[in-house]
């Protein structure tokens, strides 16, 4: 049994926080024992605050309790048929009073949910029964037209010196040293959600007898604590009701799928427990995509079921051993790579528009770009046609490359474009090259390239013939 189920409390006195409330449905209970019936009370708070606790500990009160989960399947015709008639029929007596308790009536929903506010309202409207309503969001839709039928009571966070006591407590009752401060660092953390706080100080616990400081370090989380929970449920658990409701996070669901694969081999032992975790999750990748592609939502519940219960019971049995979770890599990878990445990019997009290639072929030469960077000469034309800049020579070559000397002759450089690529297209190009690689004197080949309106390659035969063949093998041979 988990800590959180071993240690709700079973009555008001030990309920930590919220006193003022607690007040309140006592005055609440003790006129419905008095005969006179109450609205419904509509429980709103932060998750882990105690909202379903205090309705169990209100049903204590009453003779039965009928306890109806709003986020389930549930149609108008499927809560009048359970809780309806319940509702509906009393005897004369008050001590025949049954307390309905509707869990999460904001909870969200498929279209099969269709007519569910309707079924509460009609439920509220015909009851004769005490009634208990839980809910998270009290800005939630769903409870525009249920909330005036009822008298809402508003669960604050829970104090972070309330929930260091309950920890202490916690502690004492299992036998584990644990120090103030420690305990207090993991109630601020929770921020107010004392089962989270339980959670942690369990996870933390496992197999110790003392938790420090270090401990703390280790189990130190950030604003994706949700996230970790149903990471930890997921991993830790095989029953398959807790891992759904752990399931139920803010975060984008992709985002606890990276998570859930980056810890599967960190708690899991067995390789083939391992294969069916990741075989579950590349289903559920396939549904995410599904998904995207079809707009059709509904999909992400399968995607939901297969890395949820679908991974949990993969594993034979669950392991006790403390597990250090850590988010997902393939962020901070490409978190790292980032720069690199837009890089190559801005490279492929260079080469191909000068090139008249798909940037993806582009990329595919870069192997041999790092090749042909290997001579200097080569990759000071190279850079200056493709007019790199200096981060982008380094993808190719690590050296500086150092102007090559040559010898100041008008057509030189514009023979080494190539004579494949036309020279007549990309005057631009050849003019760049021309700027810098004829050096000091570069105005006098360009002048002259420019007054010359042969087609360059009938020109520059008659000059190339004498130069070295191997300048020539530019760019172009490769592509
Ligand atoms: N105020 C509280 N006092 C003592 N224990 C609490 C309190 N709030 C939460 N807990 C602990 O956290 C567990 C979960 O609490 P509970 O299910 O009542 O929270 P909740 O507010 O209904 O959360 P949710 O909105 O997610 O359903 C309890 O079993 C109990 O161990």
């Amino acid at each position: 049994m988990s800590w959180t189920e071993k240690y709700r409390p079973g009555s008001f006195d030990e309920v930590v926080g919220n006193q003022k409330v607690i007040a309140e449905i006592k005055e609440w209970i003790k006129a419905w024992k008095a005969g006179k019936p109450q609205k419904p009370l509509l429980l709103v708070g932060p998750p882990g605050t105690g909202k379903t606790t205090l309705a169990h500990i209100i049903g204590k009160e009453f003779s039965d309790t009928l306890e109806l989960n709003a986020s389930d399947r549930r149609s108008q015709d499927a809560l009048m048929r359970s809780a309806g008639e319940a509702s509906a029929t009393r005897s004369l007596f008050n001590h025949d009073l049954k307390l309905i308790i509707l869990d999460e009536v904001d909870g969200i929903h498929g279209n099969e949910d269709r007519g569910g506010v309707q079924a509460i309202n009609r439920i509220i409207k015909e009851s004769r029964h005490p009634m208990v309503l839980t809910a998270n969001d009290p800005y939630s839709k769903r409870l525009q037209s249920i909330k005036p039928r009822c008298r809402v009571l508003n669960l604050r966070k829970v104090h972070t010196s309330s929930i260091a006591a309950a920890l202490r407590r916690i502690c004492r009752a299992e036998g584990i040293e644990c120090p103030d401060d420690v305990l207090r660092e993991l109630a601020k953390r929770s921020r107010g959600d004392l089962r989270s706080a339980i959670n942690d100080l369990e996870a933390m616990a496992e197999g110790e007898e003392r938790i420090g400081e270090e401990l703390l370090k280790m189990g130190e989380k950030d604003a994706t604590s949700n996230l970790f929970d149903a990471v930890r449920a997921v991993l830790k658990s095989r029953d398959v009701s807790k891992v759904r409701e752990a399931m139920r996070v803010d975060d984008d669901p992709t985002l606890v799928l990276e998570f859930i694969a980056e810890n599967v081999p960190r708690e899991y032992e067995k390789p083939n427990e391992i294969s069916r975790a990741y075989d579950m999750l590349s289903r559920a990748d396939i549904f995410f995509g599904r998904a995207v592609r079809t707009r059709n939502y509904t999909y992400w519940r399968y995607a939901s079921e297969l890395m949820g219960p679908g991974v949990a019971l993969a594993k034979d049995k669950t392991y006790r051993k403390f597990v250090r979770y850590t988010g997902s890599s393939s962020f901070r990878i490409l978190g790292k790579t980032r720069k690199q990445r837009s890089l190559r990019d801005s490279v492929a997009a260079k080469m191909a528009g000068k090139m008249h290639i798909s940037p993806k072929v582009a990329i595919s030469m870069f192997p041999y770009m790092e090749i042909l960077f290997e001579n200097d000469e080569m990759a000071y034309d190279i850079s200056e046609f493709l007019e790199l800049r200096d981060e982008e020579i380094k993808l190719f070559r690590k050296r500086k490359i150092k102007a090559p000397k040559r010898k100041k002759t008008p057509r030189k450089a514009e023979i080494k474009v190539g004579p494949l690529y036309s020279q007549k297209k990309d005057k631009g190009a050849d003019k760049s090259i021309n700027d810098k690689a004829t050096d000091k004197s570069a105005k006098t080949p360009i002048k002259s390239s420019k007054k010359d309106d042969r087609p360059r390659d009938e020109s520059s035969s008659s000059s190339d013939d004498k130069k070295p063949k191997e300048k020539q093998t530019s760019l172009f041979q490769f592509s």
